[in-house]
C-alpha cells in the first residue's frame, strides 16, 4: 500500500517551504528524497513524524504503522555506552538477551565500530556516533523508517561499509532517507522523489 502524499503545503512566516507536495513512497522499497538545502526535507520529514502540522495536504498509509527515525541530530544518551543506547528502544527482555547482544556486537563490527560498544557516547567522535544512531533504529522495531541524512560526516571508506550493511537491512522494508548524495541513493538502489 505504501505512503501517500497528496497537496502538502508548509508555510513559514510567508515563505512557502511546502508548495503542494505529492508523492508515493512505494511499501517494501528505499525511498531517497533528494533536493538541494533549504528545500524543505526536514519539514517533510517532521510532517511525516507528526512532529509538525502541515498547512493543508492528505498523508495516507502512516496510521497504525510503527515509525522509527533518525535525525540529523543524534539524539543519543550521551552518558551511556553505545550498546546501552541501542538496547534502550528493545522492549522487554530481548535487549538483555545473548542473541541481541551478539547482534549488535556484529553491527558494530560491520559499521567500523569495533571495541566501541563499551564506551561511552560522549567520548565518540560525530561520524562515530551517527553510526550508533543508525544501528539503535536499525535494530528496532518498525515498519517504516525514516532517515535524515544518515551517512552524513562518515569518510567514503566507512560509507561504503554503512551502505553495504544497512542495505542488507532494508531489503523489502519500507524505508524513507533523506540525502544530498546521488551516490548513496545509487548504492542503496533506491527510488529517488527530488523536492
Ligand atoms: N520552525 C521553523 N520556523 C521557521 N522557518 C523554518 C522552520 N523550520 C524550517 N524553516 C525554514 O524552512 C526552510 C526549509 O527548512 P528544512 O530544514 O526543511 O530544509 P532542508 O531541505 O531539510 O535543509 P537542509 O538540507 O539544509 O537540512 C528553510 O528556509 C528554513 O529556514
Amino acid at each position: 500500500m505504501g505512503i501517500q502524499i497528496r497537496n502538502l503545503c508548509k508555510t513559514y512566516n510567508g515563505q512557502k517551504v511546502l508548495d503542494h507536495f505529492c508523492a508515493e513512497i512505494p511499501e517494501g522499497v528505499t525511498t531517497c528524497i533528494m533536493a538541494p538545502s533549504g528545500k524543505g526535507k526536514t519539514t517533510l520529514f517532521r510532517i511525516l513524524l507528526g512532529l509538525e502540522e502541515a498547512d493543508s495536504g492528505v498523508i495516507k498509509g502512516l496510521e497504525n504503522r510503527q515509525l522509527r527515525a533518525v535525525f540529523q541530530e543524534d539524539r543519543l544518551c550521551e552518558n551511556l555506552t553505545a550498546e546501552a543506547n541501542i538496547r534502550l528502544v528493545q522492549k522487554g527482555k530481548k535487549g538483555k538477551s545473548q542473541e541481541f547482544l551478539q547482534q549488535v556486537e556484529e553491527g558494530l563490527l560491520a559499521v567500523g565500530l569495533k571495541d566501541c560498544g563499551k564506551r561511552q557516547v560522549k567520548e565518540l567522535s560525530g561520524g562515530m556516533k551517527r553510526r550508533v544512531a543508525l544501528l539503535r533504529a536499525i535494530y528496532a522495531d518498525w515498519d517504516v523508517l525514516l532517515l535524515d541524512e544518515p551517512f552524513k560526516g562518515l569518510d567514503r571508506e566507512t560509507r561504503e561499509c554503512v551502505l553495504a550493511f544497512v542495505q542488507e537491512r532494508f531489503r523489502e522494508k519500507t524505508v524513507l532517507c533523506i540525502t544530498h548524495e546521488r551516490e548513496e541513493a545509487e548504492a542503496l538502489g533506491a527510488k529517488i522523489i527530488a523536492l
